[in-house]
């Protein structure tokens, strides 16, 4: 991108060129960018008087003293109090938060969703949120939710901030662009963007339209997972992770900021665009990660290892090796493993799985689990290979093998996820899933299965 392709009254200092043009490399760094000369005070935060006349002020995403903290500090053309007038609430009913238990809704069981279509109606990055589940509480900031999003038109003049949560975004469709206080990220499918608690952006539609997933993390941040015996390599690298530069908008016409605030939305009306830091530093920022740059590490002599070494992001849960969630990525990859099953294995799970596609075919569902659609095995209820997958990989001749233009993906959490009333009525639930494991056969013949 150039300077030249950015909305009016948008300024941006750092253009570059080649493919990482706008951000900066590395999870977690702590970055320093500004979007005019001398806007980023230097040695100090809280100089007596900020260059250009901006405020400071600062952004908290972990507590004080936590270890580490996470913070940035914004040098902004108005302080946020600026940004927020009195809160009116507002519907949003296709937004859920936990805890959203029904009691006509049954959530113990296997489930598949086709595609949400599109509708025809026209649906922004806030009234295009269609939640599918909902784990945990939202108010004791555990658990998460599960959402599909449909976007045809980009927000206007309207700005968003969750203080519920990070969002975990996953296109499936179509090309989004998150305008931040912190600048800009634009994604597309293959890639996914993260959205820290509190930092307020618009969301438009680059390409349309467009569809995704959404995990919206209540608990503590992602952050990349403990490496164990597989060291410093592979897997998401830290630099593979990318930051927007500073960007601004000191545009006045009248706005309006939407919070999500404990499960409920509210509105404010200004005057201003409130995308107005001019320059930050700090550790706490949005960024986006592209999923061709994970290198996955497998079986390479016997055996199916648990799908924990595809985590891409955790997100821990204060119980050690127990995450609030894991975001895990079942992508190409070569197939090796000699005189094995290679599929997932058949097994219940004390966490509750719910899996995505993106493009291509799962090795464990080589049908009707198709791109766009879900699917929910719920805490310790059953599932594997369907029929098809398990007679092809039981009697497969087993060589080298690519598993190719596959991928999907998996939010795996500590805490049962109940369906809302949209995923189980409204949404195209596959109602014959269950019916998939029943031509597996009774195959015992009683003698031993020696070779
Ligand atoms: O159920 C699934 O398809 C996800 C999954 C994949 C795998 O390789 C091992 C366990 C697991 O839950
Ligand atoms: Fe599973």
């Amino acid at each position: 991108m150039t300077s030249h392709d950015l909305p009016r009254g948008m300024i941006r200092a750092t253009v570059t060129t080649g493919t990482h043009e706008g951000y900066m490399p590395g999870f977690g760094n702590d970055f320093e960018t500004e979007a005019l000369p001398g806007a980023l005070p230097q040695g100090m935060n809280s100089p007596q008087k900020c260059n250009y006349g901006l405020y400071g002020e600062q952004l908290s995403g972990t507590a004080f003293t936590a270890n580490p903290p996470e913070r940035t500090w914004c040098y902004r053309i108005r302080p946020s109090v600026k940004h927020s007038a009195r809160y009116h609430k507002i519907a949003l009913p296709y937004w859920k938060s936990a805890p959203n238990v029904n009691d006509d809704v049954t959530s113990l069981g296997q489930y598949r969703w086709d595609p949400v279509p599109h509708s025809g109606e026209k649906l922004t990055w806030l009234t295009g949120m269609r939640t599918i589940t909902t784990a945990g509480d939202v108010n004791t900031q555990v658990g998460m939710a599960s959402h599909i999003y449909l976007v045809t038109e980009s927000m206007k003049d309207a700005y968003f901030f969750s203080a519920d949560s990070e969002l975990l975004v996953v296109p499936q469709e179509g090309r989004l662009r998150f305008a931040t206080e912190l600048g800009i990220l634009d994604v597309e499918p293959k890639e996914i963007a993260i959205i820290p608690r509190g930092l307020v952006y618009r969301v438009e539609l680059l390409e349309g339209p467009a569809r995704g997933f959404v995990c919206e993390n209540y608990g503590q941040k992602f952050e990349l997972p403990g490496r164990g015996p597989i060291g410093a390599n592979c897997m998401a690298n830290p630099r593979d992770f990318k930051a927007p530069v500073a960007a601004f908008e000191d545009r006045e016409v009248p706005s309006t900021v939407t919070i999500k605030w404990c499960g409920q939305f509210h509105e404010t009306r200004i005057d201003q665009s409130p995308l107005d830091v001019v320059a930050w530093h700090g550790n706490y920022t949005p960024y986006k990660y592209d999923m061709r740059n994970y290198c996955p590490v497998g079986a390479i002599l016997f055996d199916h290892p648990d799908p924990s070494i595809f985590t891409v992001l955790t997100a821990p849960s204060g119980v050690p090796g127990t995450a609030n969630i894991d975001f895990v990525l079942f992508r190409e990859r070569w197939m090796v493993a000699e005189n094995t099953f290679r599929p997932p294995w058949y097994h219940k799970n004390i966490m509750s799985e719910l899996m995505g596609n993106i493009y291509g075919q799962y090795d464990a569902k080589p049908q009707g689990f198709v791109p766009g659609g879900m699917s929910l095995h719920n805490m310790m209820l059953p599932h594997g290979p369907d029929r098809q997958a398990f007679e092809g990989a039981s009697n497969a001749e087993l060589g080298p093998e690519k598993l190719d233009n596959t991928m999907s993906f998996m939010f795996e959490t500590r805490f049962p996820q109940h369906l809302t009333e949209f995923a189980a009525k409204e949404a195209p639930m596959q109602e014959e899933y269950i019916e998939v494991w029943n031509q597996l056969e009774k195959k015992f013949d009683g003698t031993p299965g020696l070779k």
